[in-house]
């Protein structure tokens, strides 16, 4: 996702001069992991995260490794807001647990549940969002991921058995494009709103799912997208509004996330920028986990003894180190 106006990409050594590599604990499991692995680089500017997810292939987490080097090398564009309101972010845990989950999130009023999950049903879903909108009273705001699992049907049915939550939105309930269009046609009539999340991060064309109609509005994340400048080109080439969300971060990786969420002119919904609730340990002394609701925007610097105690075992370590050089050549145009 570099085009001819990048900037130029900083030699290797000067990432890895200081780079870290952790192993974060989750405190809640999610996307089927126990820990999250994340490198931080410290550029002129400061320290920016490197954390593409272990599957992805050098080209999708080269995206990821430009979105670093602008956020640690490059003065970022101007916040117009400097509290970030955010949202809970619920897991697919059991209907027993999401109380105690939700009760790490302080001050948040709108929660989004994850649904859709593989082994699980349908009634799954219903019970985990009835115990969320029971928690959270009828003011409080309620929007489901299915992360692209299910078909048309099936996002039709979930739909109606979910109605009677009043949801803010469903984000990816189908996979493709055309599923979306093809639903948000069916659901037209009920004023549900459909969010767009894979089909803008993990797109070969980010704009494609605005074009053909297919969604009220875009989640968008700064490390997939190549950084918060890149973040903000494509919400404002959508022309739809925009949810910032985090892509399990640790705080630095969230750091850039509140810093688009900042620097967008309309944020009209809460942001899933509150990940850090679900980390059992951070790098910085300060974690940004919600605090009455919201996160502060600005550079976070991680902590020595933090970066220690949480080190990857030398082995991940130099896979990191590896998968950071794999990714400049293709940045560089060297692979
Ligand atoms: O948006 C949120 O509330 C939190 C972030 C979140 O849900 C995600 C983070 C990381 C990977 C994704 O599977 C997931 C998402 O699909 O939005
Ligand atoms: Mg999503």
């Amino acid at each position: 996702m570099t085009s001819p106006a990048s900037p130029p990409v900083p030699p290797l050594a000067d990432l890895l001069a200081g780079a870290r590599v952790v192993s974060l604990p989750l405190a809640t499991r999610f996307r089927g992991v126990e820990h999250r692995e994340a490198a931080l680089i410290e550029g002129p500017l400061g320290w920016a995260e490197f954390s593409p997810f272990l599957e992805y292939a050098d080209d999708e987490a080269a995206t990821w490794l430009a979105a670093a080097i602008d956020f640690a090398w490059h003065a970022q564009p101007e916040a117009v807001r400097t509290e970030i309101p955010v949202n809970a972010t619920l897991p697919a845990v059991p209907v027993e647990r999401v109380g105690e989950v939700l009760a790490r999130y302080d001050g948040c009023r709108t929660v989004k549940v994850k649904v859709a999950e593989r082994a699980q049903t349908l009634a799954d879903d219903v019970a985990r969002v009835r115990a969320v909108r029971e928690l959270l009273g009828p003011e409080g705001r309620v929007r489901i991921d299915a992360n692209g699992g299910w078909n048309v049907d099936e996002a039709e049915h979930a739909a109606h058995a979910l109605a009677e939550f009043d949801l803010e939105y469903l984000e990816q309930p189908c996979a493709t494009v055309a599923e979306l269009a093809e639903l948000r046609t069916r659901l037209r009539r009920w004023d549900l709103p459909i969010a767009a999340d894979e089909s803008v991060r993990k797109a070969q064309d980010p704009l494609a799912v605005a074009r053909a109609g297919a969604a009220d509005l875009v989640v968008v994340k700064a490390q997939p997208l190549g950084g918060v400048r890149r973040a903000l080109e494509i919400v404002a080439a959508t022309g739809l509004p925009a949810v910032v969300s985090s892509a399990l971060d640790t705080s630095v990786g969230l750091s850039q996330g509140a810093a688009l969420a900042a620097a967008l002119p309309d944020l009209p919904f809460d942001c899933g920028l509150g990940t850090a609730s679900l980390l059992a340990a951070d790098v910085v002394a300060d974690p940004l986990v919600p605090r009455g609701g919201a996160i502060p925007a600005g550079r976070v610097i991680p902590d020595p003894a933090l970066l220690d105690a949480h080190a990857a075992p030398p082995e991940r370590r130099a896979a990191w180190l590896e998968r950071i050089a794999r990714c400049h050549a293709l940045l560089s145009g060297t692979a």
